[in-house]
């Protein structure tokens, strides 16, 4: 179990949250010296950024924006008298890659990996009703033993770079909203919930974690705030009569509210809004509530202007109204967890997700990413760096499946993008971190990773182990574009044809096909670059994806624009977005409205 509750920061009559969003104190540390020079007490000379943002994109300069090392943040936040006697604590959306927090001085909790919240308890070490200074140290160099992998170089000028073995850039700091919250010392740590359905009711089977012994209480209410069920104990069962199924763009969401209470007074409540639906696979099918769904949307980032992969509300508004516009049902949070209030937005609006553990780079390679499409073996599982590389991937996915396994959005669980698999040495691996997954989730959705295009039919060791088959294919951008396209479909159904005879009976999804796009191009006839290529080489694929019963779903890459380290592959950024950065649409746009307007839900499946 985890060390803290992964529950998201809740006002309630016995609990308490305010925003420490704003302008913090930043300073990097180049010499990494931070820590020997005292500034855990305080950082000196220090500048002043917003938080949550990624600190890269403000400045004017190069040697900050490529910054590889520790940089450090601090602010002051008042703790109020009432929280005396309470559980105070600093809750981070998260901080990328790796922090260590000190308050008034006192070192108070340390976290790995960049894209899942942390508590740093407080109670102890705080001054009440007085100003206490909260420092963080952070570290952002990529590496082989956390995800996402990457390489640290060091120049001949000695100044240090990341080298990711993934084409985003590495964004960092705090990137997603911090809050300072009290909550009871006898309190709700945990939640899970299952859905059964029976014919017009619903069995909801619940179990809460506290930290104490006092009975534990669970109300159901629907939107109107009628109360609808109720239990009583730490685990048990909640009939709703007639219940209203939260269903795909047609999201009904109960509050459920958890009290601990000692007689008639409430120790402690807790209230969660869930969506009653049943997901699983079934032979070719992903069912919800029992019915087929074919999935249709994107690949996404984190990813804006001037805030980089800084959570920016108006840009999360921004996108679902552009997904629902284009008439999408579903995106992957590639290649990382996001920031929490994506998922509620996604129960609240009826999208499913495919949440994905930042996984990414698990294959070697050194002009970043390029040689996975050549076949090469980097036998990147055969390293030293793999035990610990696996504790930390493991870890990500139990704080993943905590975090997440309550929304009604979350669908599946993607384990890995575009790991090498045609080495032996990764089986062992995978199966690992496919178990871990399928323990932690009492509702046992289906488990993924995305397929680089060298993990083949006859290559690939690992598809087994995957619930629903997720592919990344670029044929006719990567492969045999521009006039060769006639061959890349070829080649493309070549390779389905392999896996139909493997008779897998399982679903597929497309999770990954693109072809990036200058949004002024326009060319006729087209090149490649052009609007014009994009549409034809999207045509080209779906012309596949409708010819094969098992394809299930298509989520092109990428829903827009997204910036990533410089290279002759990349125009300042990847270019592969259905809209630009900016979220304006591209030709393509108007194309896939036309198609995902007129596929039925249950496409394939009649
Ligand atoms: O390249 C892309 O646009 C996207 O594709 C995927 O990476 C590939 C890179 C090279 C090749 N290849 O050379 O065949 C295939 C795939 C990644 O999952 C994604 O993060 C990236 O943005």
């Amino acid at each position: 179990m985890l060390q803290y509750s992964m529950l998201y920061p809740k006002q309630s009559v016995s609990r308490r949250t305010v925003s420490m969003d704003g302008m913090w104190k930043f300073s990097l540390d180049p010499e990494g010296k931070g820590t020997e020079n005292g500034w855990t007490d305080g950082i000196p000379q220090a500048d002043l950024i917003p938080v949550p943002a990624s600190f890269q994109d403000f400045y004017t300069d190069k040697d900050t924006r490529e910054y590889a090392g520790d940089l450090w943040y601090e602010t002051d936040v008042f703790v109020p008298e009432e929280y005396a006697g309470k559980n105070v604590a600093i809750r981070f959306g998260c901080a990328t890659h790796r922090a260590e927090v000190y308050l008034n001085g006192v070192h108070v909790t340390s976290h790995v990996g960049g894209f899942l919240p942390f508590m740093a308890d407080i109670t102890n070490v705080a001054r009440y009703n007085a100003v206490n200074k909260v420092v963080v140290k952070i570290n952002n160099e990529l590496s082989e033993t956390n995800i996402p992998c990457g390489k640290t170089k060091v120049l001949s000028n000695g100044k240090k770079m990341n080298s990711p073995y993934f084409d985003f850039f590495n964004y960092s700091g705090l990137q997603r909203p911090v809050k300072l919250v009290a909550y009871p010392k006898e309190y709700v740590f945990d939640l899970t919930v299952d859905h059964r359905i029976n014919g017009r009711d619903a069995d909801v089977s619940y179990s809460v974690v506290t930290t104490g012994e006092h009975p534990v209480e669970v109300t159901v209410y629907d939107e109107d705030g009628r109360e609808v069920a109720v239990s009583q104990g730490k685990e048990g069962i909640l009939h709703i009569e007639n219940a209203h199924l939260w269903q795909v763009r047609n999201a009904y969401l109960y509050t459920f509210t958890v009290r601990i209470k000692d007689e008639e007074e409430v120790l402690d409540e807790y209230s969660e809004e869930i969506g009653v639906r049943t997901v699983e696979v079934k032979g070719k099918d992903i069912l919800i509530n029992g019915s087929p769904v074919y999935l249709k949307g994107f690949g996404k980032h984190e990813d804006s202007d001037i805030v980089g992969r800084g959570f920016h509300i108006g840009v999360m508004k921004r996108d679902f109204e552009c997904m629902k516009w284009i008439g999408a049902n579903s995106f992957r949070t590639s290649h990382y967890p996001y920031s929490d209030e994506i998922y509620q937005m996604a129960d609240r609006e009826g999208f499913l997700v495919i949440d994905e553990v930042p996984a990414v780079g698990l294959f070697e390679s050194l002009m970043n990413f390029m040689e996975a499409s050549t076949g090469k073996k980097t036998a990147f599982f055969a390293k030293d760096t793999i035990p610990e590389l696996l504790e930390n991937h493991l870890h990500a996915v139990e704080e993943m499946i905590t975090r997440d396994k309550n929304h009604a959005c979350v669908i599946a669980w993607s384990l890995l993008n575009e790991p090498e698999t045609t080495d032996e040495a990764a089986v062992p691996y995978f199966e690992k971190v496919f178990a871990r997954a399928h323990e932690l989730d009492v509702q046992k959705r289906p488990r993924t990773f995305a397929l680089i295009m060298n993990s083949l039919p006859d290559t690939c060791k690992c598809y087994h182990l995957a619930d629903v088959i997720s592919m990344n294919r670029y044929y006719g951008w990567y492969l045999m574009g521009g006039y060769e396209m006639c061959d890349a479909e070829a080649a493309f159904r070549a390779e389905m044809d392999k896996w139909a005879g493997k008779n897998l009976d399982r679903p597929f999804v497309f999770t990954e096909y693109g072809a990036d796009t200058y949004a002024a191009e326009h060319k006729l006839p087209s090149v490649m670059w052009s609007q014009e290529y994009q549409k034809e080489y999207l045509e080209m694929c779906h012309r596949v994806f409708d010819s094969y019963d098992f394809i299930k779903g298509e989520q092109v890459w990428n829903f827009a624009d997204f910036q990533t380290t410089e290279g002759i592959m990349r125009v300042n950024g990847n270019k592969k977005g259905i809209f630009t950065r900016q979220r304006q649409p591209k030709d393509a746009a108007f194309y896939f409205k036309e198609r995902w307007e007129s596929l039925p839900l249950d496409h394939k499946s009649k």
